[in-house]
């Protein structure tokens, strides 16, 4: 039997950061098409500024293992829209998903393939199971980084696809500086 060698890290609780963690950016200009008010987007793109960045340590995608990762998630909106992240399915469906809330103020949007959304809200010491099926986005409605730590199988995967094309049935907007979740105008069954 080959043993693989056990691992401590100590996350940076003011930053995020993992050391040794594979880092990952997102810009906005990564997220064309998943905002809804496309004007304020392109108005926005002439900054491209970055909107996440994730911290990951991941496993060979075998069944049983486990893999972890920190988001870094940057307070701004586009139009009414909050900054979110791409949000996804698991590529193997019926895996779940743990995230721990270190820092700041979000939430996350949650949705079966039905449509059926639910929004929890987040801030630093938040546990959210995500259930087998359900699609999952985190949403920074602060204005400082919203970080969170994500604990999920190391062979559930990503699948964009549907939620790239037409996205979450709910939008998380402000209104007249509340934070609102409201119907999405893009969802369509
Ligand atoms: O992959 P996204 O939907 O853009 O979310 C960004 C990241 O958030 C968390 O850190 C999850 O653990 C990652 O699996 C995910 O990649
Ligand atoms: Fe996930």
């Amino acid at each position: 039997m080959e043993y693989k060698n056990p691992l401590g890290v100590d996350i940076d609780l003011e930053t995020g950061v993992i050391p040794g963690a594979k880092k990952l950016v997102r810009r906005l200009s990564d997220l064309k098409g998943y905002f809804v008010d496309e004007k304020a987007y392109e108005e926005l793109l002439k900054e491209n500024p970055v909107v996440y960045e994730v911290y990951a340590i991941e496993q060979e995608e075998k069944d049983g293992d486990l893999n972890f990762a920190t988001t870094v998630l940057y307070p701004g909106k586009v139009g009414r829209e909050f900054f979110f992240t791409k949000g996804h399915y698991h590529s193997k469906a019926d895996r779940a998903e743990i995230y721990y809330g270190i820092k700041g103020k979000g939430g996350m949007l949650l949705q079966t393939p039905e449509g059926r959304a639910e929004w929890i809200e987040m801030g630093p010491g938040t546990v959210v199971y995500v259930p087998p099926y359900w699609a999952h986005r985190t949403v920074n409605t602060g204005d400082e980084p919203f970080i969170f730590l994500a604990i999920y199988p190391a062979d559930a995967g990503h699948d964009y696809g549907s939620i790239a094309e037409k996205g979450f049935s709910k939008l998380v907007v402000e209104e007249n500086g509340e934070v609102m979740v409201v119907d999405s105008p893009k969802w369509k069954e």
